[in-house]
């Protein structure tokens, strides 16, 4: 089962942390570039190339000490056929190399379309969850179900979002609480059909670093769902930030940071230590420093707590 897997990849790193594969082309460091554009053109097609051979090296360089990747097809569909290409083979390879694999693709419509949506990504053998929105309802998830069961898969499902805007919708007050808690209350009902050996459910949450109060709410309303947590780095999360995603084991969520790891080679931190030629090795740095400062943080709030 999904839940099973990814806690047991978790602990076995002792990192709950996820690399986003996030590729912007214009941080691509230049000597990829050369080659592909070289070989491909100074298009999609060489653009995309470069795009996978950069994925390559940040994968090969993290994949001993992360337990996951989460794509953002975004990034590759804004290269069409290409791009999606692209994705898919980045799936592959992330996935030969032992990691698990969340395909950011947030998904919502209605339940005949879900299930179009369903069978092209869960239904894919190289991706392991993705990521909904439920903004349309209840029985635009429902499609989702029965491949997460059959598939052993994973759903993320969007709750409490990383952005500033996201409290001009989601925190909207309703006779039964905010209009999160409801989708919470939601995700938490869907989540128990769901429950692995370990104690969670392959059904998990979206919810953002960037809300620290909401996160401990929140944490209370879904206990067997593992939370993906976006936010840290890049968006001004901390690792204080992130503690209240995780229970009292210290587990049930996993924290995401993308441009801060894949482009760390470019970073304030970074730049004089590493090359563009080492952007691989720096991105590796970079992880296991999130990883030291959220299992501290981790620690120091037990220790707090006793
Ligand atoms: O609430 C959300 C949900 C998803 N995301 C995704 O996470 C990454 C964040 O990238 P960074 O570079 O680490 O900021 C990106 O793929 C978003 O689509 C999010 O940010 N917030």
């Amino acid at each position: 089962m999904f839940s099973d897997k990814l806690i047991n990849a978790i602990k076995s790193k002792n990192n709950p942390t996820v690399v986003g594969l996030d590729p912007r082309i214009e941080s691509i460091p230049e000597f990829i570039k050369e080659i592909a554009f070289k070989k491909y053109g100074n298009n999609v097609k060489g653009i995309s190339e470069a795009i996978y051979y950069f994925n390559r090296g940040i994968i090969d360089s993290i994949f001993d000490v992360v337990p996951a990747v989460k794509i953002q097809v975004a990034f590759y569909e804004v290269y069409g056929p290409d791009g999606f290409d692209i994705f898919f083979k980045t799936a592959k390879y992330a996935k030969e190399k032992g990691l698990m694999v969340i395909a950011d693709v947030k998904r919502g419509d209605i339940a005949d379309v879900a299930e179009m949506y369903s069978k092209a990504y869960l239904q894919n053998e190289y991706i392991d969850a993705i990521t909904v929105n439920p903004y349309m309802g209840e029985d635009t998830i429902t499609p989702y179900i029965h491949d997460v069961i059959e598939h052993e898969k994973g759903l993320f499902i969007l709750v409490k979002t990383s952005n500033k805007g996201s409290y001009t919708i989601q925190n909207l007050e309703t006779e039964n609480g905010t209009v999160y808690e409801n989708v919470a209350n939601m995700v938490n009902k869907i989540s128990n059909l769901v429950k692995g050996k370990l104690g969670y459910s392959s059904i998990g949450a979206v919810v953002g670093a960037t809300h620290r109060e909401e996160a401990k709410i929140l944490r209370e309303k879904m206990p067997s769902a593992i939370f993906l947590v976006p936010g840290y780095g890049a968006q001004g999360a901390t690792a204080e930030d992130v503690t209240n995603c995780f229970d009292e084991n210290n587990l049930g969520a996993i924290v995401n940071s993308s441009r801060k790891v894949i482009f760390a080679y470019k970073s304030q931190y970074w730049k004089d230590v590493y090359s563009e030629y080492e952007y691989a090795q720096a991105a590796r740095s970079e992880v296991l420093l999130m990883r030291g400062m959220i299992n501290n943080a981790l620690l120091k709030r037990k220790y707090i707590a006793c």
